[in-house]
């Protein structure tokens, strides 16, 4: 395990290089390619272009908010999460985990994660492949391209999670800014999130009708 500090670069980054090993990356995507997935057309969250799958709680993308409490993270994630907690990497134990899925030429669009919904920080491990996340300054437009490599997890906190935008290109080979030149492969991440404040719908929702209040009833 090797920690690279990018704070003078980008305030609040943090990369764990080998935060896991290649057995325990093999372990979780044999677990993960056997549960469901969405995007790509399946419910919830069909309109996602790529794949996708959500434990703890289950956020829907088309209504920007938290529709369901799932349970606690999945066994195959326990001991990462337990590492997370024995490196203090975040305040509380996560609460979500969004496993994205990138074949050749899916990246994601430059964004932050809701800073209302989800805690102050962000963690994602990188499994089957490295990539290059661009961050990009959200006032002055400064743009860092980091390297993410196989087995590493990226910890966004302070400025890089709430003043930075990061994104994934579609690209098949990446540069990032300090000249390493990488050949993307498919990419598994899974993202460590907290969520600090959402509603659960009504135990007793019989609503039919399409409303901010309680889409949770109709959300297909
Ligand atoms: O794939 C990743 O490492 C990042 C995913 C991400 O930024 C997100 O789902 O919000
Ligand atoms: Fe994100």
């Amino acid at each position: 395990m090797h920690k690279i500090d990018y704070n003078d670069e980008i305030p609040g980054l943090l990369l764990i290089q080998d935060f896991v090993t290649q057995e325990e990356e093999t372990l979780m995507i044999e677990t993960i390619d056997k549960n469901q997935w969405c995007g790509l057309g399946i419910s919830p969250n069909p309109e996602l272009k790529r794949r996708t799958q959500q434990y703890g709680h289950l956020f829907s993308y088309r209504y920007r908010k938290v529709l369901e409490e799932l349970g606690p993270l999945p066994e195959f994630s326990g001991q990462v999460v337990q590492r997370i907690m024995e490196h203090e990497l975040m305040p509380n134990t996560p609460n979500h985990l969004l496993v994205n899925e990138y074949n050749l030429g899916q990246g994601i669009m430059p964004h932050t994660d809701a800073p209302t919904l989800f805690g102050p920080a962000i963690l994602s491990l990188s499994l089957l492949s490295a990539c290059v996340m661009k961050f990009t300054h959200v006032e002055t437009g400064h743009t860092v391209d980091i390297l993410l490599p196989r087995l590493s997890i990226v910890v966004m906190r302070g400025d890089s999670r709430y003043k930075y935008k990061h994104s994934i290109s579609k690209d098949h080979i990446e540069t990032a800014s300090d000249g390493t030149t990488i050949q993307r492969d498919r990419r598994v991440s899974l993202t460590f999130r907290e969520i600090i404040a959402w509603e659960a719908p009504p135990a007793e929702n019989t609503c039919n009708k399409t409303c901010s209040a309680c889409s949770a009833a109709v959300v297909p």
